[in-house]
């Protein structure tokens, strides 16, 4: 049976995240007080997406846009579509920088739709949210943290996606690069196999992670060391590595965001946190943020 669409307007707002946070590969998030916000109507005919800020004249207008896409296939996973759609969004986060843009886009676009059917939260709850977000991105770690909010950690079972959420306190400065890499490209350098030393160091970082996080902050230069994806990268993100690579060296717990090439630094006090973002190299734009516990949610209507 088709669901009932409600008749006002939603806006969503919808969280950056970084994803791995060094050696969390594909299973790890925290999404950032800093996003996107996407107004959502059932109305009219056809499919209608206007864009500000970020990506504005450079995104499609139409069913094909992430946003709208997102949307259809929520309404789809529902019971079906409205026979129009008008979209409005607001962007922020920078895409193809490792920021979390698409997750935000997509987990946006599905909590917004979920927001517009009547009994939406029963018909889409967040479990088989997180799957449907998970399956259009193609990957659940920044797309769990997106939803969730927080730090979360994702793991795929067959095709269900699964997460945690933990609630954490943490400053970070974002150093985000005037060159893109998208996320493609940066998978595409991974190698099919890695050392098994590699991947043992790799899983006690990440379980080291946790705790770090929780409190134990002198633990984070240790904690966020990473040997499954970095350096594989470097090639498409010269610039970035070097910088993190020297950062880590003065003792700053620095890692890739997401697949690059932002580079993320955990930051302590105010004097930190100056400290750091004075150390910003010529072009790029360094953002002092804190982590939000809160996923992507509606803020008004
Ligand atoms: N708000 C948006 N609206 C529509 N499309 C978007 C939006 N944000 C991102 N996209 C699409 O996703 C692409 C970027 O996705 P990609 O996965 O490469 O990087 P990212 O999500 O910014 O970084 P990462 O996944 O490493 O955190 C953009 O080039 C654009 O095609
Ligand atoms: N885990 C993903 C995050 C980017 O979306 C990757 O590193 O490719």
């Amino acid at each position: 049976m088709s669901p009932r669409f409600l008749s006002r307007p939603v806006t969503i707002a919808s969280p950056a995240t970084s994803a791995n946070l060094g050696p969390g590969y594909d299973a790890m998030g925290l999404a950032l007080a800093y996003g996107d916000e996407i107004t959502a109507e059932a109305a009219g005919a056809g499919v209608r997406v206007d864009v500000e800020g970020v990506g504005a004249d450079q995104l499609p207008t139409d069913e094909t846009h992430l946003v709208a896409a997102s949307m259809l296939a929520a309404f789809d996973a529902m019971g079906g579509r409205p026979p129009g759609l008008r979209v409005r969004c607001a962007n922020r986060i920078p895409h193809a920088r490792g920021m979390g843009s698409s997750s935000a886009a997509i987990v946006g676009g599905i909590v917004a739709a979920r927001e517009l059917v009547e009994g939406g939260a029963r018909l889409l709850p967040d479990t088989e949210a997180l799957s449907l977000a998970a399956r259009i991105e193609g990957h659940p770690d920044n797309v769990a943290a997106a939803l969730l909010g927080g730090l979360t950690i994702a793991w795929v079972d067959l095709d269900v996606v699964e997460a945690v959420h933990i609630p954490v306190e943490a400053s970070v400065v974002v150093f985000v690069p005037p060159y893109e890499v998208s996320t493609d490209e940066a998978r595409a350098l991974l190698p099919g196999d890695v050392p098994h030393a590699d991947a043992a160091r790799n899983a006690g970082r990440a379980a080291l992670l946790v705790t770090a996080l929780g409190g134990r902050r002198e633990l984070l230069l240790a904690a966020t060391q990473d040997d499954l994806h970095q350096a594989y990268r470097s090639p498409a993100m010269a610039e970035s590595f070097e910088f993190m690579s020297e950062l880590r060296q003065n003792g700053v717990p620095a890692v890739i965001s997401g697949a690059g090439p932002t580079v993320l630094t955990f930051s302590g006090d105010a004097a930190d946190t100056d400290a750091l973002m004075a150390r910003s190299p010529t072009g790029w734009t360094a953002r002092a943020l804190e982590a939000t516990n809160v996923g992507a949610r509606r803020i008004h209507a």
